[in-house]
């Protein structure tokens, strides 16, 4: 196992107002994690730090086992950023021209490849950076980052701004990465829906505190909404690893599902369904933000 970022008890305060941390992640070489988090949760300072761009008051961050702060040319060249927003080159004008400025600074530039994600993102030559949308200028950034291959990806809410069909081509062209086995990637996101797809491991951030990484696929198979029926209380009161009561109908939030089945069997009573939870809801109970351990009747909800 070869560690390609890690955070060791970062913490980082900006003022009386916001305080990360302490942060502790470790990512290994071929897998995705996704950061996850409420707005301002602290991800694009995470990845500031990366790219030594942003001093933590505490604690340590390694790339490659190296300091940011001390081998950062090498460091850069092996890493692809997408920033958000997005850096744009500061003296080239056009499209054309910045990938010639790219080609000859990444060592491991493939004039093919970027071709043909040019042309996958419809990203003309011609065009001036200065003019670029929001979403195009994603697309020229993702299609830089993705041009030399490079061993790790930090890619901070690499979706924003592009529209449906620039998407799928993102979600297939971070595959088809992956899948040449030399990549990793570090990902912020919002969209749930890419976070299903491409994430081996999530890490939930709300105000400044970390919860995870958990597997992804544990975390969407040990989550699960049981739709039972009505049970008088001494049978809920023995609920094992209940999350959340709701009421008619009534069902029941775990994170052990099994144990919730085997014990509703052995009182005698029906399951009619269960469904796994959205992430969303997940992060929910995980960071506290939504109430647990709770019996939530339809005429609590009411009032
Ligand atoms: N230079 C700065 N000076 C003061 N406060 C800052 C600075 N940069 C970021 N912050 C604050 O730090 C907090 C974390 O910001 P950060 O950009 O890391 O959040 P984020 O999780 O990336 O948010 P979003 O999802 O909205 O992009 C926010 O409250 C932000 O206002």
């Amino acid at each position: 196992m070869e560690t390609m970022v890690s955070y060791r008890n970062i913490e980082k305060q900006y003022g009386g107002d916001f305080a990360l941390g302490p942060v502790s992640l470790e990512l290994e070489r071929g897998y995705i994690m996704a950061l996850v988090g409420s707005n301002g949760a602290g991800k694009s300072t995470l990845f500031q730090m990366a790219m030594n761009m942003l001093k933590p008051d505490r604690g340590e961050v390694r790339l490659f086992g190296q300091d940011p702060a001390l081998q950062e040319k090498e460091i850069k060249t092996r890493i692809g950023y997408v920033a958000d927003p997005v850096l744009i080159h500061p003296y080239a004008r056009t499209v054309g021209e910045a990938m010639d400025f790219y080609a000859e600074w990444y060592p491991g530039w493939g004039a093919a490849l970027c071709r043909n994600l040019m042309e996958r993102f419809e990203l003309p030559v011609s065009a001036k950076l200065r003019k670029l949308s929001t979403g195009m200028k994603r697309r020229l950034a993702l299609t830089v980052a993705l041009s030399y291959r490079p061993e790790l990806l930090l890619l901070d809410e690499p979706s924003s701004g592009l529209d449906p069909l620039a998407w799928l081509v993102m979600i297939e062209e971070i595959g088809r990465y992956m899948e040449e086995g030399a990549g990793t990637i570090l990902m912020a996101s919002h969209n749930m829906d890419e976070v299903r797809r491409l994430a081996d491991y999530v890490v939930f951030l709300d105000r400044g505190r970390a919860y995870g990484p958990f597997e992804k696929d544990a975390l969407l198979t040990d989550w699960k909404r049981i739709w039972t029926e009505e049970l008088p209380e001494e049978v809920c009161a023995g609920l094992p690893g209940t999350v959340l009561l709701e009421e008619e109908p009534m069902r029941i939030v775990t994170d052990d599902p099994g144990a919730v089945q085997a014990y509703l069997a052995q009182k005698g009573r029906q399951v009619f369904r269960s469904q796994a939870l959205e992430l969303e809801e997940i992060m929910g109970f995980l960071t506290g933000r939504t109430e647990a351990a709770s019996r939530r009747s339809k005429e609590e909800k009411r009032a």
